[in-house]
């Protein structure tokens, strides 16, 4: 594994903040494809770690297999510890009680049902933070009658940061929120994302380096089915060169 300056040791995070996922070794393997090889490592417990690597590398993967969805011709092996409690294998129900939320990368909002009855499903305590989702995003409080179907993509992508928002969570798994968005509502988003990451801690997968640069504490880039580096965002995004090979894409110009 190639580090920023200093590997960081697992179990702590660059900035010195305790670790509150680690992940380590971990490897999936989907209809007969070695997809992950022994991924390791951490989320701190604060702000927001950014997970990076070429198109197609495995990041989705690693958000799932975490979540224990793993397809069923699929097995995970290894170790993910949430607080130190080893949760790989747990069923994804179980997770998300313990306080893990998941916002998919096709958003995956109820086309037919209004904005309120979707985030009316979305409640799962007795206290859902409307104040919250609605100070993040207005236009779900403006459009609270309208079918989600008919929301543009980044008000889709709003609706379901906003119904993960509803519940306490003591970590947002996050799948690519700006892909597809236009550049104005990509700023929106980063911006809600960055005042949520206040609230809860982020694991992140995000392509566009802008967002990167925004809203990225620690940076942990995968490349062949491996940890090809870690370090800060800014320091990753401090070296051009580094950026293209990792990540092929251009530092300068975002993505
Ligand atoms: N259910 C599945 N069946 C077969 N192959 C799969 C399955 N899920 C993922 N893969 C394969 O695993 C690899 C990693 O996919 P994954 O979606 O995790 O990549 P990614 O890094 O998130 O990509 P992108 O940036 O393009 O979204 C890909 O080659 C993909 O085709």
């Amino acid at each position: 594994m190639t580090t920023g300056q200093i590997a960081a040791p697992l179990g702590a995070d660059p900035a010195g903040a305790a670790s509150l996922l680690h992940v380590e070794n971990l490897s999936v393997r989907i209809a007969g494809l070695h997809i992950l090889q022994g991924v390791s490592f951490d989320v701190a417990s604060s702000g927001v770690t950014v997970l990076l690597g070429r198109n197609g590398v495995g990041k989705s993967t690693t958000l799932r297999a975490i979540l224990g969805l793993t397809p069923r011709n699929g097995t995970a092996t290894g170790s993910v510890r949430l607080g130190g409690e080893e949760i790989l294998g747990r069923p994804t129900h179980a997770l998300v009680k313990a306080g893990l939320g998941f916002v998919p990368e096709d958003r995956c909002v109820f086309a037919g049902l209004t904005v309120a009855e979707n985030l009316r499903l979305a409640e799962r305590t007795d206290i859902p933070d409307y104040d919250l989702v609605f100070s993040l995003f207005p236009e779900l409080s403006k459009r609270a009658k309208q079918r989600a179907g008919s929301l543009s993509g980044g008000q889709q992508q709003m609706l379901s940061l906003g119904r993960v928002l509803l519940n306490r969570n003591r970590l947002l798994l996050i799948d690519e929120p700006t892909k597809g968005l236009a550049p104005k509502v990509v700023t929106e988003v980063a911006e809600a994302l960055e005042r949520a990451a206040q609230a809860v801690p982020v694991l992140l997968v995000e392509q566009n380096l802008a967002v990167v640069r925004r809203l990225a504490g620690d940076a942990v880039v995968i490349a062949a089915g491996q940890v090809a580096w870690t370090g800060s965002g800014e320091q990753l995004l401090a070296d051009p060169a580094l950026t293209k090979s990792l990540l092929a894409v251009n530092a300068a110009g975002g993505h």
